[in-house]
């Protein structure tokens, strides 16, 4: 199971983070997020795969902050379409586009996507593009029938453990944790990360 822990920035937060051991640290780039992170943490986790999260961004853009951040993924918000994840493969890095979920139908776009992505992400459809802290319906996901793994994500908090452990699908390899550990935008409770990551270490393969 892959825990990635989203909208990073804070370098004593980030090592204390990095400390629990999620296997992915995500850095939010949108200008309009709260957690929009502008200039390179003073520390970076070097035991996490560093994900750069982007919304409508051009490549070459996205490719710069991929050198200075020394990024192994780029998480995909927005309308990008299949060949920009497609030039961002062949430039080396790792794909991720996001899927935001409010009804079955919303699983169709998937379709074009597979073959050129790593990763989808299934988020919560919101008026913004992510960290609403709200869940979507599931069961929803059992109409996804795709290749490519993907990680849940939209409003996970530490209460959510009872209903990941009664979640399955054939394609499930990770979640995604973001608003529902924060202690302020940025920051995140390491105590509450702590108890969770290693209940769902210890319950989820
Ligand atoms: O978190 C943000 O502010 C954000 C803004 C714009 C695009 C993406 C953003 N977050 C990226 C994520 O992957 C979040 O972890 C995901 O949306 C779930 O967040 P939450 O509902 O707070 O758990």
């Amino acid at each position: 199971m892959i825990v990635k822990v989203c909208g990073m920035r804070d370098p004593d937060n980030i090592r204390a983070v990095e400390q629990i051991g999620p296997d992915w640290m995500g850095f939010i780039f949108f200008p309009h997020s709260c957690r929009h992170v502008s200039l390179r943490p003073a520390y970076l986790p070097e035991r996490c795969k560093r994900v750069g999260v982007f919304v409508n961004e051009v490549t070459p853009a996205i490719l710069q902050k991929a050198e200075e951040f020394d990024l192994h993924y780029i998480q995909l918000h927005g309308t990008e379409t299949s060949e920009q994840c497609l030039n961002l493969k062949r430039a080396g890095l790792g794909v991720i586009k996001v899927f935001p979920i409010a009804s079955m139908s919303d699983l169709k776009s998937t379709a074009c996507y597979e073959n050129v992505c790593d990763y989808f992400l299934f988020d919560t459809a919101c008026t913004g593009y992510g960290g609403s802290g709200k869940t979507f319906d599931w069961q929803v996901l059992t109409a996804y029938h795709g290749s490519t793994p993907f990680l849940l994500s939209g409003g996970l908090k530490p209460d959510s453990l009872h209903s990941l452990k009664e979640f399955h699908h054939p394609a499930w390899a990770g979640i995604d944790l973001n608003s529902g550990f924060e202690i302020s935008p940025g920051k995140k409770d390491t105590t509450l990360l702590n108890t969770f990551i290693k209940q769902i270490k210890s319950n989820i393969e």
